[in-house]
C-alpha cells in the first residue's frame, strides 16, 4: 500500500550516506516545486512579519500540513516524493526583531535594521528558526519567560546575554576589534593601550558568549537540522557545536570582508579564530577574494594545506567558497505599487521638484565612508556652481553601535562637515544636504530609492552592501545611476552597471557625480538593465538555498570520501612490506611529514613566513628508508621545487613538486613532466580573459 510504513520500498536507503544522497535528490526536486509555488506568492503585500516565511504562522501551518502528509519511512514514500521543508537553525548575533519592554511581562517586538536581517527575511523554502540576542538586557526570570514566549510566535529563540558580556563581547571584541580589523581600519589607535590591556578579557567574553549561543542551539537541535552560523560575532560557534556533537551539519558565513592574511595576522587570537571556523563543514564568503584571503590565512598562519576545494587538516576538508548574497527583489518591486508608497513618491517629487536627487543610505559607521562622500559632494558643488541649486544630497545615516566611542566620534564629525557645507552653499530656502540621523521604514525607503537620480555609495570597505541592490530594484522606471565604491563586495557583481570609484579619491568621486548627473538616458538605461538583471536573478532566496544545498552536499561528499578510502590493514601491510624486495613508497609532504604548524610558525611571539619543514623526529627514519636498496621513495607535494630542495637535499629519494609538474631525483636535475607536444593553444585565450578582468 503506498504510504504505508509496512510496505518498505526496496530503494529505501539503508546507510546514512545513501539516506543523505536520496534526501539530496528529493530536496532538489523540492526546490523546483517551491520555485513554482513562489509565483503564486507574488501578490502578497510587503508586510514583513505577516508574509515572510521564517516568521509567520501561516507558513508554519503549511509546513505542518506537509509533515502530516508524509507518512512513509523518513518521509520517502510519499507519492509526490516531496520532503517537508528542511529545518534550518539560523544563528546570528541579532534576532530579526528587537524587543522593547512594555511592562513586567509584556514585550513589543520591532524589526531590526541591517543587511543580514533584510537578506534572511527572504528565506522561503526552509522551516527556519532564528537563534540570537534580542538586543536587550533581561535580568529577571519573569521578563525572560515572557520574551521567550513572545519571540516563539515569530519562530525566534533568544540568547540572554548579561550587560557585562554585551559590553565586552559585542561592543568590545566584536565591534572595536574584529569589525575595524576586518575592514582594514586596523586596531583602534588612540585606545590602543587600553585595548591591548583589555584584549584578553574581551576575548574571554567573546568565547563565553559563543558558548552561550551553542548551548541554546543544542537545546533546540533535532537530528538532521542544518545549523547556519552567521558572521564575525560567532567565529567560535562552529567549534563549540562540533565539540558536543560532531554529526551536526554546520555552515558558517561571513558578511564582512575577510581581510588579507597580512591584516588578520595582527589579531592576538588569529589562530583560535581560524581553527574554530574550520570546525564548520562549509565556510562561505560574499566574494572569491574574501574566500582566497581566508584560505591563505589558514595556510600561512596555521600551516595547513589550501586546496581548490577549501582547507585540509589531517584529512578533514573544510569547504570554502563564495556565495554572494542578494535581496528579495520582488518585495521591493511589489512595494512600489502600494498606495502608501505611491503617496510618498508623490510627496518627494513635489518636495524636490526642479532638483536632481542624490541619495546615501548607510549605517553611521566608519566603514561607510560618509565623511568622504560629503566632502566629494562639496568639491562637486565647488567646481560646478551651476548645479548648486539644482541638486540635493539626501543622506540617511542610521545610528548604530552607539555605545562604542569610535562611532560617537564619527557622528560629531559628520554633523560638523554637513553644517559647514550647508552654511557655505545653502540659501534661505534650500540646503544642499539633508542629513537624517535615523532609520526609515521600509515603505519610505522604497519611495526614496524610486525618486533618486544618483545613488552614492562610498564604503571604505563593505562585505557586500545591499543598499546598492535595493536602489537598483526600485529604479525600473527612473533608471538612475549608481556610483559605487570599488571596495564594496557589490562592486564585483554590479560593477559593470555602475560608476566605480575609490572613495579616498575625493576628486574622482566629485568627477563621477558630475558624470552621473549628466549621463545620457540611453547610457543610463544600459547600465541599469545590466544591474537590474543581476539583482532580480541573484536573490536572497537563491543565496540561502544555494548555501544550504552546498552544505548538504559537502557532508555527503565527506562521507563518500571516508567510505571510499578503506582503512589500511596494518598487520598485513607490514608482513607484505617485509617480504618484498622492490618497494615504492609515495609520501605526501605537507601535513604528512611536516612539523606541526603551531610549533613551526611561532617564534618568540612572532610569525615567520611560513614554510613547511620536515618534522625533526622523522628525519632519522626517513634516512634509513632512503638508504635501504630495496625501497624507492617519492615525495609527492603541492609545494614548489625550492621547498622540496631545502628539505630533502640530503636524502636519496625522488621529489615531485607542484603536484607532479616537476620531477627530480635528489642527486639529479629538475625536469618537467609536461609532454613537449602538449597542445597549449588555450593559454593565449585564458591570458586575454584574465587581462580583460584586470582592467
Ligand atoms: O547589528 P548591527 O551591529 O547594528 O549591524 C548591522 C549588520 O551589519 C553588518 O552587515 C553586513 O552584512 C550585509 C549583508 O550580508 C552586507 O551587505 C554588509 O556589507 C555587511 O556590513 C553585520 O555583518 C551584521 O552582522 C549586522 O547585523
Ligand atoms: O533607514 C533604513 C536604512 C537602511 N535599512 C536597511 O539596512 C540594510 C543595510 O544593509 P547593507 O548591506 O547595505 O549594510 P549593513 O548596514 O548591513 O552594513 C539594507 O537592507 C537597508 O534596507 C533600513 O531598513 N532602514
Amino acid at each position: 500500500m503506498p504510504g504505508s510504513k509496512c510496505n518498505v520500498d526496496p530503494a529505501t536507503p539503508k546507510s546514512r550516506t545513501e539516506r543523505l544522497m536520496k534526501e539530496r535528490n528529493l530536496r532538489k526536486l523540492n526546490r523546483v516545486f517551491n520555485l513554482n509555488e513562489k509565483a503564486g506568492d507574488s501578490l502578497r503585500d510587503a508586510d514583513l512579519f505577516s508574509n515572510d516565511s521564517a516568521l509567520t504562522e501561516t507558513e508554519n501551518c503549511a509546513s505542518l500540513n506537509e509533515e502530516e502528509l508524509s507518512e512513509g519511512v523518513d518521509g520517502y514514500e510519499r507519492q509526490d516524493q516531496r520532503l517537508p521543508k528542511q529545518r534550518l537553525l539560523v544563528v546570528a548575533n541579532r534576532l530579526p526583531v528587537s524587543a522593547v519592554r512594555q511592562g513586567k511581562d509584556s514585550w513589543q517586538l520591532e524589526i531590526s535594521v541591517g543587511g543580514l536581517v533584510s537578506a534572511l527575511l527572504g528565506l522561503k523554502e526552509f522551516d527556519a528558526r532564528w537563534i540570537g540576542w534580542a538586543g536587550v538586557n533581561v535580568p529577571d526570570e519573569i521578563g525572560q519567560e515572557a520574551l521567550t514566549k513572545a519571540l516563539a510566535e515569530k519562530k525566534c529563540i533568544p540568547v540572554f546575554l548579561d550587560e557585562d558580556t554585551v559590553h565586552q563581547y559585542y561592543n568590545g571584541y566584536c565591534n572595536n576589534i574584529i569589525w575595524p580589523l576586518f575592514h582594514y581600519l586596523g586596531l583602534p589607535q588612540e585606545d590602543r593601550l587600553s585595548t591591548t590591556r583589555s584584549f584578553q578579557s574581551q576575548f574571554d567574553a567573546y568565547k563565553k558568549a559563543n558558548q552561550m549561543f551553542a548551548d541554546v542551539v543544542h537545546e533546540h537541535y533535532e537530528e538532521g537540522d542544518v545549523v547556519w552560523c552567521h558572521d564575525y560575532h560567532l567565529m567560535f560557534l562552529p567549534k563549540c557545536l562540533k565539540e558536543k556533537n560532531s554529526n551536526i551539519k554546520v555552515g558558517w558565513f561571513l558578511h564582512t570582508p575577510f581581510p588579507s592574511s597580512e591584516i588578520h595576522r595582527m589579531l592576538p587570537s588569529r589562530r583560535d579564530l581560524l581553527e574554530s571556523v574550520l570546525a564548520a563543514d562549509l565556510v562561505g564568503f560574499h566574494t572569491y577574494d574574501y574566500a582566497r584571503h581566508f584560505v591563505s590565512a589558514c595556510t600561512r598562519i596555521l600551516g595547513l594545506e589550501g586546496t581548490p576545494e577549501g582547507v585540509e587538516n589531517q584529512g578533514k576538508l573544510t569547504r570554502v567558497a563564495a556565495f554572494p548574497i542578494g535581496i528579495d527583489s520582488d518585495r521591493f518591486i511589489r512595494a512600489l505599487e502600494l498606495p502608501q508608497v505611491q503617496d510618498h513618491i508623490k510627496e518627494l517629487k513635489e518636495r524636490f521638484a526642479g532638483r536632481k536627487v542624490m541619495l546615501g543610505v548607510d549605517r553611521l559607521d566608519m566603514i561607510k565612508g560618509i565623511p568622504q562622500k560629503i566632502l566629494a559632494f562639496e568639491e562637486f558643488l565647488e567646481e560646478n556652481p551651476e548645479w548648486r541649486d539644482k541638486v540635493v544630497l539626501l543622506q540617511i545615516a542610521v545610528p548604530t553601535r552607539t555605545d562604542v566611542p569610535e562611532y560617537q566620534k564619527l557622528s560629531s564629525q559628520v554633523h560638523e562637515i554637513v553644517g559647514r557645507i550647508n552654511g557655505r552653499f545653502g540659501t534661505l530656502t534650500a540646503v544642499p544636504i539633508h542629513h537624517l540621523d535615523r532609520s526609515l521604514d521600509f515603505h519610505a525607503l522604497c519611495a526614496l530609492y524610486a525618486v533618486t537620480d544618483v545613488a552614492l555609495i562610498t564604503s571604505l570597505r563593505d562585505g557586500m552592501n545591499l543598499v546598492s541592490y535595493e536602489f537598483v530594484a526600485c529604479q525600473a522606471s527612473k533608471k538612475g545611476v549608481l556610483i559605487l565604491s570599488e571596495f564594496a563586495g557589490a562592486a564585483q557583481s554590479l560593477g559593470a552597471g555602475a560608476l566605480l570609484v575609490n572613495p579616498w579619491n575625493i576628486a574622482e568621486v566629485a568627477a563621477s557625480i558630475s558624470q552621473a548627473l549628466n549621463m545620457p538616458a540611453d547610457e543610463r538605461e544600459k547600465m541599469h538593465q545590466h544591474n537590474f538583471m543581476h539583482v532580480t536573478t541573484h536573490t536572497s532566496q537563491e543565496w540561502a538555498a544555494t548555501f544550504v544545498s552546498e552544505l548538504n552536499d559537502t557532508i555527503i561528499e565527506a562521507q563518500l570520501r571516508t567510505r571510499q578510502v578503506p582503512l589500511l590493514p596494518v598487520k598485513v601491510a607490514v608482513e607484505r612490506y617485509l617480504q618484498s624486495n622492490n618497494r615504492l613508497l609515495m609520501l605526501g609532504f605537507n601535513a604528512t611529514l611536516t612539523e606541526p604548524a603551531n610549533t613551526q610558525g611561532v617564534r618568540g611571539g612572532h610569525i615567520r613566513e611560513l614554510q613547511s619543514r620536515l618534522h625533526p623526529e622523522i628525519k632519522e627514519t626517513l634516512k634509513k628508508l632512503c638508504d635501504d636498496r630495496r625501497t624507492n621513495i617519492v615525495i609527492l607535494s603541492g609545494s614548489d621545487r625550492a621547498v622540496l630542495d631545502d628539505n630533502f637535499r640530503e636524502y636519496n629519494l625522488w621529489l615531485a613538486a607542484e603536484n607532479g609538474m616537476f620531477l627530480r631525483h635528489s642527486t639529479g636535475e629538475w625536469m618537467t613532466t609536461m609532454p613537449e607536444n602538449l597542445n597549449m593553444d588555450w593559454v593565449d585565450s585564458v591570458k586575454v580573459n584574465i587581462s580583460h578582468l584586470k582592467t
